[in-house]
């Protein structure tokens, strides 16, 4: 019997557009595995560990939608191709690093991401999860980097990459789920990593830290909040860094650049 796609948007039985749009691809295996989008070597770019030589497991899949995403191919139009969690953990070991970043799309979506992290685990590596912050796991892991999605991020009709507006609602309902951002922070070694692009969105970045400090016994240090400036290309990154570093000295947050950007610009397996 077929296996339904498990690529889940977050829609129950809508997510059509994410199975269309992979062709062929977009019926899932028996057994366990996971929509992979890209699989590479690099630096880590971004937060407390850029520059760490890491391997990245790229899952296709959202459950919200960014105007801004620099991961279109994972969210807005996803494409993939199944792999058994036995060829993932296979690839990630052909390569030298002992840090592997699992990132998508949401790679929480997929129940599938709980076991490739409990399979890394045990065989040692340092694993980090890069993750919009909407659903908390139950897996093993050495870094959450939650970048919780701002106002900033809804992909209204005049931003809206597909130009309809159609996700906007879906989108701003979704952003912030404070209690997933509170088991995160309660459960594991963490960063909220923002993307800003206007001196206005720190109001916002402020008002959430707060929220997220008075509904937790855990500590959230300003060290722990990142600013990462809002661009996919070294064009619009130049003109945001400067800007988002100077709020980050003005309210006393890291700031993170995002060094692959800087490096390969949108290259794809960067
Ligand atoms: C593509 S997302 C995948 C993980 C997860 N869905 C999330 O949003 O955290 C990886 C990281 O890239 C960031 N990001 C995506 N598009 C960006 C852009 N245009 N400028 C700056 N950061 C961006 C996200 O905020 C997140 O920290
Ligand atoms: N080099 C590099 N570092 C990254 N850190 C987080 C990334 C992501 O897309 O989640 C990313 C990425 O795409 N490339
Ligand atoms: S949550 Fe992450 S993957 Fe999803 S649309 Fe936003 S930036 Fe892209
Ligand atoms: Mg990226």
């Amino acid at each position: 019997m077929p296996v339904t796609d498990s690529i889940d948007d977050g829609d129950d039985g809508e997510d059509s557009d994410a199975t269309r749009a992979a062709g062929d691809d977009a019926t899932a295996p028996e057994g366990d595995a996971l929509p992979v989008n890209e699989l590479f070597e690099s630096l880590q770019g971004e937060g407390k560990l850029a520059g760490t030589p890491s391997v990245f497991v790229r899952t296709s899949g959202c459950n919200l939608r960014c105007w801004y995403c620099d991961s279109y191919h994972t969210s807005w139009e996803p494409t993939h191709a199944w792999m058994s969690l036995d060829d993932v953990v296979a690839e990630v070991e052909s390569f030298d690093a002992d840090h592997v970043v699992l990132t998508g799309g949401e790679p929480l979506v997929h129940d599938a991401s709980e076991t490739l992290l409990e399979r890394l685990a045990d065989r040692g590596y340092h694993t980090t999860v890069e993750t919009n912050g909407t659903i908390a796991p139950d897996a093993p892991m050495d870094l959450a980097s939650i970048s919780p999605k701002l106002a900033n991020s809804v992909p209204t009709r005049e931003r809206d990459p597909k130009g309809d507006g159609e996700w906007a609602d879906r989108h701003d309902d979704r952003r912030i789920d404070l209690d997933a951002l509170t088991a995160l922070v309660e459960s594991y070694d963490s960063q909220l990593k923002f993307v800003v692009s206007e001196a206005d969105d720190l109001a916002e970045v402020n008002a959430l830290v707060e929220r997220i400090r008075d509904a937790t016994t855990a500590t959230v240090r300003d060290a722990d909040v990142l600013l990462m400036p809002e661009g996919a290309t070294r064009e619009r990154l130049a003109e945001t860094r400067e800007r988002v570093a100077d709020l980050a000295l003005e309210h006393g947050y890291r700031y993170t650049p995002r060094l692959h950007v800087d490096l390969w610009n949108d290259a794809p397996e960067t």
